[in-house]
């Protein structure tokens, strides 16, 4: 082997998701979204494309159902259907990925792959590869329960390093100073599974290193000093993560060993020679396989077949790259805001539009049941407080109404609204079941019929509480005046005035 390239990763490359822990889900066929595009040949803008209703929900047509057959465009996860990129040796920060050739804003880079593990697992691989002193880290979120785990299996992804928005104004600047994430990670349904991609956030020119920013995807690993030359870097990779925080102070945020400065820092600079040359490895494809240059090569992520990097770098063919043409990121465009809040937007109005259009059937996500968490706020250091909702003294109330009618109807109000209650409860512990199998805190993918039921049975809970609140306030607001007619003027408390006579709302 070059002795240049003796450093190369050993991992397993995989080109779809592995399950261990659980069956990969077999998508029922109720929960097919069939969008309504139609292919004409004289349009090739016509098949599945931007206003494709899935397409819009970051789900992917399945095979045999798509009304565009065989000329579907949105099975990209499926196909592989991934840009060109290039494996290439960073300073300071490991290997790293480039374009390969010139990427559209939007366009899809690669899948993230990976062993998919439980959330519980991958807290513990986190801290079993920390202990076996593995200093790059390659679990990242896929969705709550469950996260990716690139170790051991992967694919180029897996080479992507981090970089922090820059809270900068000046692009100019920007470009001058620091790198950008140019990336960002989209979640997408595939057969009704969740996959993660790696997006273009904006146009990359071939060369150019990409990045995203680990921030809300990363699960932790060893700590390390993040290099990426943002000036609102938070100093560390994924510091924002999940993973990292509970690592660090939202669980223990009273015990001395989290605090940050006690961490251990890794400091990947610390490995590399400062003067090192940025190598680019290329690996074109596998039937290019048998000639080397000395400077680089070059990755192209269609690969067909299965094979371990390590084997195949050893008669990998070398192209050539000009490292002067290698550049660290200018983006065109900084966006400010966080890429899960666009993301969810983008997600809500697709879905509301879907909804809307009452078309397809797909998978929707449904957080845990009201009843049965409490409402909670956070406090400033990240801990949980529960907030009880007040109840209303209903019998109490009705005593003051000025009629019968007015009471039977606040209390017929009342009956109802237990019984939406009651309804959507028992919805959601027949919800329960699917959720506990895979120790799943919250309710992840549940079918279209169901969700619909869910959606249904919350909108009458919240019209039920709503005419029954209004009917306490139009009933109140009718007795005033025969409560000054019948009823003596309350007195303050301990001036022995009657209590009963005072009407006390607290919603
Ligand atoms: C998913 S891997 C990226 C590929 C990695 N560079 C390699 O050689 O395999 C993540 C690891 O890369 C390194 N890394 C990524 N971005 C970095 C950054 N901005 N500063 C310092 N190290 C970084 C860290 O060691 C991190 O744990």
């Amino acid at each position: 082997m070059d002795p240049e390239n003796e450093d190369l990763p050993q991992y397993e490359h995989i080109f779809q998701n592995e399950f261990s822990y659980r069956k990969h889900k077999k998508q029922k066929e109720e929960d097919i979204a069939i969008c309504e595009c139609k292919f004409d040949f004289s349009d090739p803008h016509s098949t599945c494309g931007e206003r494709c209703l899935n397409v819009l929900t970051s789900t992917e047509c399945t095979p045999g159902y798509c009304p565009c057959g065989v000329y579907c465009k949105n099975q990209k996860f499926q196909k592989c259907q991934y840009a060109r990129v290039t494996l290439f040796k960073t300073e300071g920060r490991g290997w790293g990925l480039l374009a390969a050739a010139y990427i559209k804003t939007g366009q899809f880079i690669v899948e993230y792959c990976g062993e998919v593990i439980s959330w519980k697992e991958a807290k513990r691989r986190s801290q079993a590869y920390e202990n076996q002193g593995l200093k790059d880290a390659f679990i990242i979120s896929l969705n709550g329960p469950e996260s990716i785990d690139a170790t051991k299996k992967g694919n180029l992804a897996r080479f992507i390093n981090h970089s922090s928005p820059s809270a900068l104004n000046s692009q100019l600047l920007v470009s001058l100073v620091c790198s950008q994430p140019n990336c960002e990670t989209r979640k997408w349904t595939v057969l009704g599974e969740i996959r993660v991609g790696i997006f273009a956030k904006e146009d990359i020119p071939i060369g150019t290193e990409l990045a995203y920013d680990y921030n809300f995807e990363w699960y932790g690993g060893a700590k390390v000093r993040c290099l990426c030359g943002a000036l609102n870097c938070s100093g560390f990779l994924g510091a924002k993560s999940r993973g990292f925080q509970e690592d660090t102070y939202l669980w223990e945020d009273d015990d001395e060993r989290y605090s940050v400065e006690k961490i251990p820092l890794y400091d990947s600079a610390e490995d590399e020679p400062a003067t090192k040359l940025l190598k680019a490895v290329n690996l074109n494809s596998e039937n290019d396989v048998n000639t080397k240059s000395e400077q680089s090569i070059t990755m192209d992520v269609n690969l067909k077949s299965k094979h371990q990097l390590e084997s195949t770098i050893d008669t990998v063919p070398m192209e050539g790259v000009d490292v002067n043409t290698l550049k660290i990121e200018s983006p065109k465009d900084i966006n400010l805001y966080s890429q899960d809040a666009q993301q969810a937007f983008s997600q809500k109005n697709a879905m509301i539009s879907r909804i809307r259009s009452n078309s397809a059937c797909r998978n929707y996500h449904i957080r845990s049941g009201p009843m049965l968490k409490k409402k909670s706020q956070h406090y400033s250091n990240g801990k949980l407080k529960h907030l009880s909702k007040k109840q209303i003294d209903l019998k109490h109330l009705a005593k003051l109404l000025a009629s019968k009618e007015a009471q039977e109807e606040v209390f017929r109000y009342e009956e109802m609204k237990n019984e939406a209650a009651s309804q959507l409860a028992s919805l959601y512990n027949d919800i329960r079941p699917a959720i506990e199998e895979h120790e799943r805190d919250n309710q992840d993918s549940v079918s279209t019929s169901v969700a619909e039921k869910w959606i249904e049975a919350s909108c009458s809970k919240l019209k039920i509480e709503f005419d029954f609140h209004s009917s306490i306030l139009r009933n109140i607001v009718c007795t005033p005046q025969k409560a000054c007619e019948q009823v003596k003027p309350c007195e303050p408390e301990g001036h022995g005035g009657n209590n009963d006579t005072e009407v006390k709302l607290e919603f």
